[in-house]
């Protein structure tokens, strides 16, 4: 029958969806245990290649207001180049989680303004201004060929994506193991313009 055939194909999608999401973190749980496992030392040798070649794909910095991000469990740390960044004249601003399942807010930071501490306890500015990014430097957990990032399960950057008036250039940062074959890509996964990892560039198309 015509219903129960639609029924069934609703209930394999609902199924072949849980099959993802599960796979997901399961995936999430073990890149992001490979990454606590590398040296300190690897991570910031890691961080300072990422940090040169986004000084290449980002030559003109002023003017600019670029979205970093608060560094945790092993992400590369790049608040040395936010600093750099600030001092050649760009508006630099970190992540906010506002409300469960919504898009982020990026507010203004520069190095000495005060931080509070927002989800999971990341440090966030406490007084910056809101602020519209053009570049967004969106941290990841895991990434695809076809550049679509895996997070931390959140959703927050492709919900905040999909909202902004006008799409910025989004650049994800990781590191080179980080790679897998697919994140397996559901409708709202939205890829990144480049991922940047200390061992290559990764241009999406
Ligand atoms: N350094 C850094 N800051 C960041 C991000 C990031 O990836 N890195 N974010 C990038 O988005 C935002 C925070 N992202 C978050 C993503 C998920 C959860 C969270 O509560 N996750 C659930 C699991 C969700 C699920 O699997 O359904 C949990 O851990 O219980 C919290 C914050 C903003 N700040
Ligand atoms: N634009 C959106 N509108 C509504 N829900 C969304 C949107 N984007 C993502 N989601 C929901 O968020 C959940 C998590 O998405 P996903 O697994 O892609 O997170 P992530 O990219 O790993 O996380 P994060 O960006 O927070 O680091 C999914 O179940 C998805 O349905």
């Amino acid at each position: 029958m015509q219903e129960s055939s639609g029924a069934d194909a609703a209930s394999t999608a609902a199924g072949e969806r849980q099959a993802i999401l599960r796979w997901r973190r399961d995936e999430r749980a073990r890149l992001i245990a490979a990454r606590l496992a590398m040296a300190s030392a690897e991570r910031a040798a890691a961080a300072a290649r990422i940090a040169a070649r986004l000084d290449g794909l980002l030559p003109e910095l002023a003017g600019r207001t670029v979205s970093l991000y608060w560094p945790m469990r092993g992400e590369p740390d790049l608040r040395s180049w936010l600093a750099a960044a600030v001092g050649r004249g760009a508006c630099c601003a970190l992540p906010l989680v506002v409300e469960k399942n919504a898009p982020l807010v990026f507010r203004s930071w520069r190095p000495g303004e005060p931080l509070a501490r927002g989800v999971w306890n990341i440090p966030v500015p406490a007084e910056g201004s809101v602020v519209t990014p053009d570049v967004v430097l969106a941290p990841l957990v895991g990434f695809d060929a076809a550049g679509y990032r895996l997070g931390y399960g959140g959703g927050y950057f492709d919900r905040t994506l999909a909202a902004l008036p006008a799409r910025p250039l989004v650049i994800g940062i990781g590191y080179a193991g980080a790679a897998i074959a697919t994140i397996r890509p559901l409708a709202h996964d939205i890829p990144m313009d480049v991922i940047v990892t200390e061992e290559a560039e990764h241009r999406r198309g």
